[in-house]
């Protein structure tokens, strides 16, 4: 189902804030205009402050049967297939206060409205999960006293997921601690809840822990946590990692760690399971304290520095990774994976050093799944600068001369969702307070994710908060500053490393995610805009392309192979030049840009290309705009060479060459020509024919102009000027559109001609993607294919 389809089965569903008050919040419909909505989601931010300065009172208490009996009733009767909705940007609580610091509170001593400072409360799971947006139990204090607790974000509790996960997660009976709780009226039978949005305030306890020793709890459990052995737990982590639950083992290897530290087997496999989570840091952790055991046999030494190796190869520590792989042929193993690894770590460090990629590897990999794992992050001549006018006050400097083409970052993202990520049956979108507008499900999901990221990898935490978040938030620094934490391997995961603030979270990934759209799926599917107009696009946030400030006439584009993104020069940029990428669709009317950057930009975009519409007045862009959506419905050639001439009109005369809508407009022109002479072709003349097609290629070539390429049509040498890339179209449909006038060349039995547009298209894969031959037929292969010129490229590469 599409994302306009969703919507307007939405169209008549109220949006509740959860909260129960006379003063209600302002009702939000995904469909409203987006003007409407913007102005409503303010009012709602107004309706926030006003709920947030409600004085606290106390809540009549829970009655435990009864909420325990909604749980299970909720958990039987729970549909598939859900539409969720949620906010980015509504107030969120998180404690940045050490579980040490912070003095116990007792459910009847909470108040409602009130986030409780330097407090936490002590409590047990009495109830099975309900997944609903959030994970929802019952919990009671050491007193009996019984709440509703409604977990948001915590990893392996996404929509889709099985309730018996959750339950292996946390079972009944699990003991933890709530950083400084936030106590609600929800609207679920009116019960009052406790609602945790940032994972880092959930401590998760055992009675040996000291905090619980000296506690009785007043109610026996219904169903107490089954007393297990290391070994039963060793079991249980073994069968979930069978099924590829990875957090589910790591759980269950951690129960059983508890049990006894030195438990090596358990913390081995637990290494794995980090692995395979993307937790490098715990991983490494777990292998190395392995390592350092003097109780090991050789075959767990050798898996140790296995699991130690690869933990440093995906954190990009390549030499480190070496190292630990050269220890492991110490002891035991399979020679020919070793030598797999090698290689790996070999073709890593080329990346690394001279930015060199094998693109068609890269490129069949992301075909099959979008998330890359082998792959280098590369930086070209680049640097983040101070510039103060910029939000952020940041930007993106080149250090050295760079040409055309030249890469200037690959980078892996910090955490991707493509819509192959999410669940089948369940929907999800979100109104985002921060931008203003209605999110789809992987943007949505995506700040989970983040979160995860970040609370298993808590050395990003950092780099990932020095991100920009907004005016609302101080203007972070050049660098990222180095982030203390406490490296409690031990503890988790049952404790955060790091305290996770989750609105400035949730404002960086607002501001900062890209929609990471892989390059073969735009070339075949007609364009990014397209793809984005039909189904619900990924959504992914990089850590170093967020530095790159926009522009709609930028001098760098970026593209993706799966969710690797790279930032390319679209031409030859000067030595201390800014750096741009574009943030929305270049190629977009000069409305639908602004609208696309409302999001992003403070004031109105002063890009050339803005300040060139500028010029050419609003009700000129606004005319220009109706011209080429009239355009597209024109039925005959003079009906469209009428509307061609109109829409040149708009443009001033004194505006320069670069005139993006004439060259879709003289390109479409030249395919209804081509189409009515294949319609008429048999009963055309031989010289008729050729000058008619002659017409449809000069339309074409005059087109390039309008987007900033020269054309030198000569017999031999490349057919066009190679000092820029114009960012109008992707680099692939730039390609395809050179073997388009080869095609055509061809017609006109002028091979010489369709030789060097042949050779145009093999530049643009070359110097626009640094793709060898191979890549050139991956790219192409289907298109060739389709145009029936394989066997003429052949002859030509
Ligand atoms: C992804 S961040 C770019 C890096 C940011 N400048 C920083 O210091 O972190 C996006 C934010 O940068 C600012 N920005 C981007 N392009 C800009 C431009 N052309 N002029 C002014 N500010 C810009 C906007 O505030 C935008 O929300």
């Amino acid at each position: 189902m599409d994302l306009a389809r969703l919507l307007s089965m939405m169209n008549n569903l109220e949006v509740d804030s959860g909260d129960e008050s006379e003063d209600m919040p302002p009702r939000l419909s995904p469909d409203l205009p987006s003007d409407q909505l913007r102005s409503r989601m303010e009012e709602l931010k107004k309706w926030h402050k006003r709920q947030n300065d409600l004085p606290p009172c106390a809540a009549p208490p829970s009655n435990r049967a009864l909420i325990q009996s909604q749980r299970l009733r909720s958990r039987s009767e729970q549909e598939s297939g859900q539409i969720w909705q949620t906010f980015v940007g509504s107030p969120k609580n998180h404690s940045s206060k050490p579980l040490e610091e912070l003095t116990t509170v007792s459910i009847s001593s909470m108040f409602l409205h009130k986030v409780h400072k330097g407090q936490y409360l002590l409590c047990r799971i009495v109830a099975p999960f309900v997944r609903l947006l959030a994970s929802q139990t019952v919990v009671e204090d050491p007193s009996g006293a019984v709440v509703d607790l409604s977990i948001y974000n915590f990893p392996a509790t996404g929509p889709g997921t099985l309730h018996k996960k959750i339950d292996s997660l946390f079972p009944v009976g699990t003991i933890m601690a709530i950083r400084e709780p936030m106590f609600k009226l929800g609207t679920q039978g009116g019960n009052p809840f406790i609602r945790v949005d940032s994972i880092s305030d959930i401590v998760i306890l055992d009675e040996h822990d000291s905090i619980c020793s000296n506690v009785n709890w007043g109610f026996p459990l219904n169903s107490p946590l089954p007393s297990t052995s290391v070994d039963n737990l060793k079991e249980i982590g073994n069968k979930h990692f069978q099924r590829g639950d990875w957090l589910l083992a790591v759980f269950a290897y951690s129960r059983g760690l508890r049990l006894d530290k030195d438990a090596f087997l358990l913390r081995l496999n637990r290494a794995e399971a980090y692995l395979r989570l993307s937790y490098y840091s715990a991983a490494l952790f777990d292998a190395e304290t392995v390592m350092s055991s003097n109780l090991i046999d050789s075959k767990s030494r050798w898996k140790a520095l296995w699991r130690a190796a690869k933990a440093l190869y995906f954190q990009g520590n390549y030499s480190a990774a070496r190292e630990r792989f050269e220890e492991s042929r110490k002891f035991e193993g399979d020679v020919d994976e070793s030598k797999e690894w090698f290689q790996r770590i070999c073709q890593r460090e080329e990346e690394l050093k001279h930015g060199r990629f094998d693109w068609a590897r890269i490129f069949r990999e992301s075909v099959k799944a979008p998330h890359i794992q082998h792959i280098a992050e590369f930086r070209g001549p680049v640097e983040v600068r101070s510039l103060p006018d910029r939000g952020g006050g940041r930007g993106v400097i080149a250090t050295a001369a760079i040409e055309v083409g030249q890469i200037l970052v690959v980078g892996k993202p910090f955490a991707s969702v493509y819509p192959s990520d999410l669940p089948g049956k369940e929907r999800l979108l979100s109104f985002n307070l921060v931008t203003g507008t209605v999110d789809d499900a992987c943007h949505t999901v995506l700040i989970s994710k983040v979160m995860e990221q970040l609370w298993g990898n808590p050395e990003s935490h950092g780099a990932l908060f020095n991100l920009y978040a907004g005016a609302e938030y101080s203007s972070p620094a050049e660098l990222p500053e180095s982030h203390s934490f406490s490296s409690s391997g031990i503890q988790f995961p049952f404790k955060s490393a790091v305290d996770i603030d989750v609105m400035r979270l949730e404002a960086i990934v607002s501001c900062n995610a890209f929609s990471p759209i892989p390059i073969e799926a735009s070339l075949h599917l007609g364009g990014a805009e397209r793809l984005s107009q039909q189904t619900e696009t990924p959504s992914a946030l990089y850590l170093f392309a967020s530095m790159f400030n926009h522009s709609c006439l930028p001098n760098a584009m970026w593209f993706c192979f799966g969710d690797v993104m790279v930032i390319s020069a679209a031409r030859t940029i000067a030595e201390g030049e800014e750096i741009y990428i574009p943030y929305v669709t270049p190629s977009g009317s000069f409305k639908e840009r602004q609208d696309g950057l409302r999001k992003h930009l403070p004031d109105e975009c002063r890009c050339e290309l803005c300040a060139q519409d500028r010029a050419d007045g609003v009700s000129n862009c606004q005319r220009r705009e109706q011209l080429m959506e009239k355009i597209k419905s024109a039925s005959t050639t003079q009906q469209y060479r009428r509307l061609l001439t109109q829409i040149e009109e708009t443009y001033s005369s004194s505006r320069g060459n670069i005139r993006p809508e004439l060259f879709f407009s003289k390109h479409g022109l030249g395919e209804m020509l081509r189409s009515n002479l294949k319609q008429s072709h048999a009963q055309l003349s031989k010289s008729t024919f050729r000058s008619r097609m002659k017409e449809t290629i000069e339309l074409d070539l005059a087109a390039l102009k309008n987007i900033g390429v020269a054309v030198q049509d000569q017999p031999s040498g490349l057919p066009i000027s190679t000092d820029c890339f114009p960012s109008f179209l992707s680099r692939e449909s730039l390609a395809a559109y050179y073997l388009s006038i080869a095609v055509n060349y061809l017609n006109l039995e002028d091979n010489s001609r369709a030789v060097s547009w042949v050779k145009a298209a093999e530049w643009v894969v070359r110097a626009g993607f640094g793709g060898d031959k191979s890549f050139f037929y991956l790219l192409l292969g289907k298109l060739l294919d389709k145009m029936k010129i394989r066997d003429f490229v052949d002859s030509v590469l």
